[in-house]
């Protein structure tokens, strides 16, 4: 089917350093994102800096008037400095205002594009990396690992600057107020960081255990629900839960954890500054009483080391957040950075006849195992149908997978019309195959949607004859004919129904090459024998090759191959090869017992 159109995958640096990456590298290298944001970043840390200082005026603001109109009653300075610190009030919300607003757009964008390009990615990637990754990783990596760089970038990136700046500000503006109190709240604050860093390190442990235990949670839901019919049909309904139960307390107990570290943290954090208010208060008090500081000091003093107390608590978790969005980073890397071995050619392959030839080709799914394929040879004229016979397990799969390019092959080529497949771009080379598998799938959409998945521009009139084609105008009396969504996985229908709304969708993208795998193994003999009956005038304009395990799928083909021990070792019509090899007469023999049985 040719739905997998070539993509473009995201251009975002290779790292530099592939055998040691820095933890913060992966992280560093997503920032071509933020690139486009160039100006609302500007004006978000513009605006944070601005509404830094600000609050940090104020009070300066609030000891001039409590020493001037309060303490000496110069009345006449109330009016100007009552209205700056209004002025200072106002221009600090707005300054917040604007900040959320460029905040919100920056990281929205940059998550939205993220995930595209993973999504995009994830597309392009052959069938190798998807056979070797679960879904439920990929899936934790586009939603739960987004979510963390996100958060990060657009929460925590920021407050982290702006923290550490207020931090250096306040400090240097308590020593300047009366240095040996600004020495207190210094002494004060080492605790603090210590206990903060430690509290970081154990947080983020906790909470990847969390985060682990929520995708295991995540698992058995998705397995149960997925394979609902296999646990009812076994009774294991019981067993199941209990499996889910574990899961639940496990996690319960994990998050109780990270709660009850959390709040032994922030009871710390809640005490050292209201000690440390009490001493500042009562030194400071002394200092007043001597004359050494003014009223209004004191008063700018406790308010400027109060605007600490939110910086200084918040950097542990900050910290925790940064830590938990590098690894983000580097699980989403592991999929940005594996290579497509899958790539375009160079050619463009027009008005296909459908020529396709076999020479010496052989296929091992890695580097390290044996040849599941070897010395395939076939020439199939077009317009030809050849029926693919073999044991199971004996590669029939995996040969009718390397025409459209699932996988390439490992020895030898695969020849269209006398190009080379790996020659032609992947977007005309799916357009002129297109495949029906055993195991149809259908997406999470209407009927129609599925059936022209291949074709999205074909007209009513063409869909119908697919489907008639195919022996699926049950589809029409669906509740909402063709407009009806399929349920996940098409599972409101039956399992023939899904093999014929499959076939339809392939026969409907009017390939020069068919390739139907096992198609016809979910229909009743009647329906199989419509069915048959119909493709015999779709394969007549179109070269097919058919895997087949009975002998009336194996009647729709000119010709029949015998694949053995990874190789065809017979090739010719169904008589001849039920007369000569008595290996094929053994195996058809097998699969209709199979089938009566
Ligand atoms: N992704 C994979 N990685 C490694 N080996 C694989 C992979 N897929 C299939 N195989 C192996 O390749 C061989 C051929 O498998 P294939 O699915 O092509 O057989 P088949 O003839 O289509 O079988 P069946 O009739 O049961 O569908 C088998 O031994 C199988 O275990």
């Amino acid at each position: 089917m040719p739905s997998e159109h070539p993509v473009q995958a995201p251009s975002i640096a290779a790292p530099s350093n592939r055998t040691t990456p820095r933890r913060s590298q992966n992280l560093w290298r997503l920032r071509p994102y933020l690139r486009p944001h160039k100006w609302r970043l500007v004006t978000m840390f513009t605006t944070a800096i601005l509404g830094v200082g600000v609050s940090l005026t104020v009070p300066l603001v609030t000891r001039a008037i409590i020493d001037g109109p309060v303490t000496r009653r110069e009345i006449d300075l109330l009016l100007p400095l009552g209205l700056l610190a209004l002025g200072l009030s106002i221009s600090e919300v707005l300054l917040v205002w604007v900040r959320r607003w460029a905040q919100s757009r920056t990281v929205s964008d940059l998550e939205a594009n993220l995930r595209n390009d993973l999504y995009i990615r994830l597309q392009a990637l052959p069938m190798e990396f998807h056979s070797r990754w679960q879904s439920g990783q990929l899936l934790s990596r586009v939603t739960a690992d987004l979510s963390t760089i996100r958060r990060f970038m657009g929460f925590g990136l920021l407050f982290l600057v702006i923290n550490i700046l207020q931090l250096v500000v306040v400090t240097f503006l308590l020593l300047r107020l009366y240095w040996p109190l600004g020495v207190v709240v210094l002494v004060a604050a080492a605790p603090i960081i210590i206990v903060s860093l430690k509290f970081e390190k154990k947080y983020l442990a906790i909470s990847r255990r969390v985060q682990d235990q929520q995708g295991d949670l995540a698992t058995r839901i998705e397995e149960s629900a997925v394979g609902f019919r296999v646990i009812k049909a076994f009774g294991r309904r019981e067993h199941v839960k209990k499996q889910f139960d574990d899961g639940a307390v496990k996690l319960y107990e994990t998050s109780v954890d990270k709660v009850r570290l959390a709040s032994r943290f922030w009871t710390f954090l809640e005490v050292i500054p209201n000690l440390t208010l009490v001493i500042v208060l009562l030194l400071g008090a002394l200092a007043v009483g001597r004359h050494s500081i003014t009223l209004g000091t004191l008063v700018a003093f406790i308010t400027l080391m109060l605007s600490l107390i939110w910086p200084v608590e918040s950097l542990g978790t900050i910290l925790a957040m940064a830590q938990e969005a590098m690894t983000s980073a580097d699980r989403i890397s592991e999929i940005l950075d594996t290579e497509s071995t899958i790539t375009d050619g160079p050619d463009e392959l027009v008005d296909p006849r459908g020529h396709l030839v076999f020479e010496n080709v052989s296929f091992r799914f890695g580097p390290d195992s044996a040849d599941v394929l070897h010395d395939i040879n076939l020439d199939l004229a077009p317009g030809t149908t050849l029926a693919l016979v073999g044991a199971t397990g004996s590669g029939k799969t995996t040969l009718t997978s390397l025409v459209p390019r699932l996988y390439d092959v490992t020895g030898g080529r695969i020849t269209i019309d006398g190009h080379d497949v790996r020659d032609l771009t992947l977007k005309s080379l799916r357009s002129a195959v297109a495949s029906a598998f055993d195991d149809p799938t259908l997406f999470s959409m209407s009927a129609r949607e599925n059936i022209t998945l291949g074709r999205p521009d074909a007209t009513d009139a063409e869909v119908q004859q697919a489907l008639e084609i195919a022996q699926a105008t049950f589809a029409n009396e669906l509740p909402w004919g063709l407009e009806t969504r399929v349920g996940e996985q098409g599972m409101s229908l039956s399992g023939g129904q899904r093999q014929r709304l499959a076939l339809a969708r392939a026969v409907l993208a009017r390939p020069a090459v068919l390739v139907l795998d096992d198609t016809l193994s979910a229909l009743d003999v009647h329906t199989e024998a419509l069915v048959e009956e119909a493709l015999r005038n779709v394969l007549a304009a179109t070269t097919g090759i058919v895997v087949a395990h009975r002998a009336s799928t194996v009647m729709l083909a000119d010709q029949v191959a015998l694949l053995e021990g990874g190789t065809i070792t017979h090739v010719g019509t169904h008589q001849e090869l039920l007369a000569t090899v008595p290996a094929y007469r053994t195996l058809l023999a097998a699969e209709e017992e199979e089938v009566h049985a």
